[in-house]
């Protein structure tokens, strides 16, 4: 079976014996220096248009726990960037440490963050998700760091929306939310293209890791940690460290849309 997790008998390291592309050419994610990526001055601004009406639930799947959107139609979107075309948004969901030293998924010249958000979107020219996913430019992830400052009042309400999901395949309503008040200031970028990172792991997504992180506090970073991997019933194991390390960059090279 293809049960994946994060821990020492399920985890990244053991990913490739069902999933052989976890040591694929294009892996995800990876630790952006910035002094090594090239600022392309061709690299249009990020266009992100979400109407808040499209938000649909909450769920936790047994890895992390995502917002899904209502993806049938251009309601919400990205554009711009270094993407041709018209990306619909699909879901939103985090990666975390089990302390505040770990638990994003893309590093800064080594530096980790306690939690990354990822937006995930995908290219109008396929008919679903599902098969933009196979497709190397199917689909398209805004990465965005957390970092441990003051309380965000803008992640409040997916935070309140937990306890209703602690357990593995809990899912609740979640509407009238828009991620857009979840984005930094400055929406400058590091560009590069990748994976999924988690299995399938598939080599289909541009992603688009924004340079500012937002912030979030200590107690706010313990919600997330309230979180189960675990179903009811079973014996309770906290969601944390459902984070990816960094993969080889093989050559790759990341772009920047700032000087
Ligand atoms: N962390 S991330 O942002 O890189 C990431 C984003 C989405 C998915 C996902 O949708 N998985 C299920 C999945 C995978 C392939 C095809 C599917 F249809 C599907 F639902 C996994 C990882
Ligand atoms: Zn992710």
């Amino acid at each position: 079976s293809h049960a994946w997790g994060y821990g020492p008998h399920d985890g990244p390291e053991k990913w490739a014996e069902s999933f052989p592309i976890a040591n694929g050419p294009r892996q995800s994610p990876i630790d952006i220096v910035p002094t090594q990526a090239q600022h392309d001055h061709s690299l249009k601004h990020l266009k992100l248009k979400y109407d808040p009406a499209t938000a649909k639930g909450i769920l936790n799947n047994g890895h992390s726990f995502q917002v899904d959107f209502v993806d049938d139609d251009n309601s919400s979107t990205l554009a711009g960037g270094p993407i041709s075309g018209i990306y619909r948004l699909r879901q939103f969901h985090f990666h975390w440490g089990s302390s505040d030293d770990k638990g994003s998924e893309h590093t800064i010249a080594g530096t980790k963050f306690p939690c990354e958000l990822h937006l995930v979107h995908w290219n109008t020219k396929y008919p679903n998700f599902g098969e933009a996913a196979s497709k190397p430019d199917g689909l398209a992830v805004v990465g965005v760091f957390l970092k441990i400052g003051s309380a965000n009042p803008r992640l409040q309400k997916v935070l309140d929306a937990l306890d209703d999901i602690r357990s593995k395949g809990r899912q609740t309503t979640f509407s009238n939310f828009d991620p857009k008040t979840l984005l930094p200031a400055s929406l400058d970028y590091w560009t590069y293209e990748g994976s999924l990172t988690t299995p399938p792991l598939l080599e289909s997504v541009t992603w688009i890791v924004l340079k500012d992180p937002i912030s979030v506090s200590p107690a706010q970073m313990a919600k997330f940690r309230s979180l189960l991997f675990t179903s009811e019933g079973e014996a309770p194991c906290c969601m944390v460290d459902n984070y990816r390390p960094p993969q080889p960059l093989k050559g790759r090279k990341v772009r920047a849309s700032f000087k």
